[in-house]
C-alpha cells in the first residue's frame, strides 16, 4: 500500500495558480497499486447489520475507484454525474469547489430508499463534493454509511463536512 500511495503525483498550480493538484493517474496505471487501493476499500466496508449495499461513485475520478470497489465487493453502483449527462435525473445539487463550483445529478430509478451506501471519490478537499453527494443520498431516502477516498487534503478541512454517522476511510492524509 505504501508503494501504491507513493505513486500519487503532486502537480503545482493545476488547474489554476495556487492549487497543488494530487494526480492519481500513476496509481491507476499500476496494476498492483490499483489493486491495493481497491482491496483496502473493500476491507474497510462494514459487515453484518451495518453492511452497505450500494456504491455511490462521483464523476469523474470517483467512477474509477468506485467501479473497482463495486466489482470487488459484489455491490451495485450508482454513478452521480456532472450536469447534462443523464437522460433521466432524480435530483440535483449545486455546490462550491476548491476551484469553481459544480453540480451533481443523481440518475433516476437507481438508488432505492433505505439503501446503505458507500460514497467513493479519489480526493477529499473542501468536502463540498462529498457533502453534495451525501445530500442527494439522503434526499433519496438512503443512508451514507461510509465515505471512502484515496487521498484526504487535511488542510482544507473536508472532514468537518462529512455526513454525521458515516465511517470515513482515507488511505492517505496529506
Ligand atoms: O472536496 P472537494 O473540495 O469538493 O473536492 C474534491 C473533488 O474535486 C475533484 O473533482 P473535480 O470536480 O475536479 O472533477 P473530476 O473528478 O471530474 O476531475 C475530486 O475528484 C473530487 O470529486
Ligand atoms: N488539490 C487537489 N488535487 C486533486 N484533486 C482535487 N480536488 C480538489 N482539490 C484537489
Amino acid at each position: 500500500m505504501d508503494r501504491a500511495l507513493g505513486l500519487v503525483r503532486e502537480v503545482p498550480d493545476f488547474p489554476e495558480p495556487g492549487v497543488l493538484f494530487r494526480d492519481l493517474s500513476p496509481v491507476l496505471a499500476d496494476a498492483a497499486g490499483f489493486r491495493a487501493v481497491t482491496d483496502a476499500f473493500a476491507a474497510a466496508l462494514p459487515s453484518g447489520a451495518g453492511a452497505v449495499d450500494t456504491v455511490v461513485a462521483i464523476e469523474a475520478r470517483g467512477f474509477l475507484f468506485g467501479a473497482a470497489l463495486a466489482t470487488a465487493a459484489g455491490l451495485g453502483l450508482v454513478a452521480v454525474r456532472k450536469p447534462g449527462k443523464l437522460p433521466a435525473v432524480a435530483d440535483r445539487v449545486t455546490y462550491d469547489l476548491e476551484y469553481g463550483s459544480a453540480t451533481l445529478e443523481l440518475p433516476a430509478d437507481t438508488l432505492a430508499p433505505g439503501s446503505r451506501v458507500v460514497i467513493v471519490d479519489d480526493v477529499l478537499a473542501t468536502g463540498g463534493t462529498v457533502e453534495a453527494a451525501a445530500g442527494l443520498v439522503e434526499r433519496a431516502g438512503a443512508t451514507t454509511a461510509v465515505v471512502a477516498v484515496v487521498v484526504e487534503l487535511t488542510a482544507l478541512g473536508g472532514r468537518s463536512r462529512l455526513p454525521g454517522g458515516a465511517d470515513f476511510v482515507s488511505l492517505l492524509s496529506v
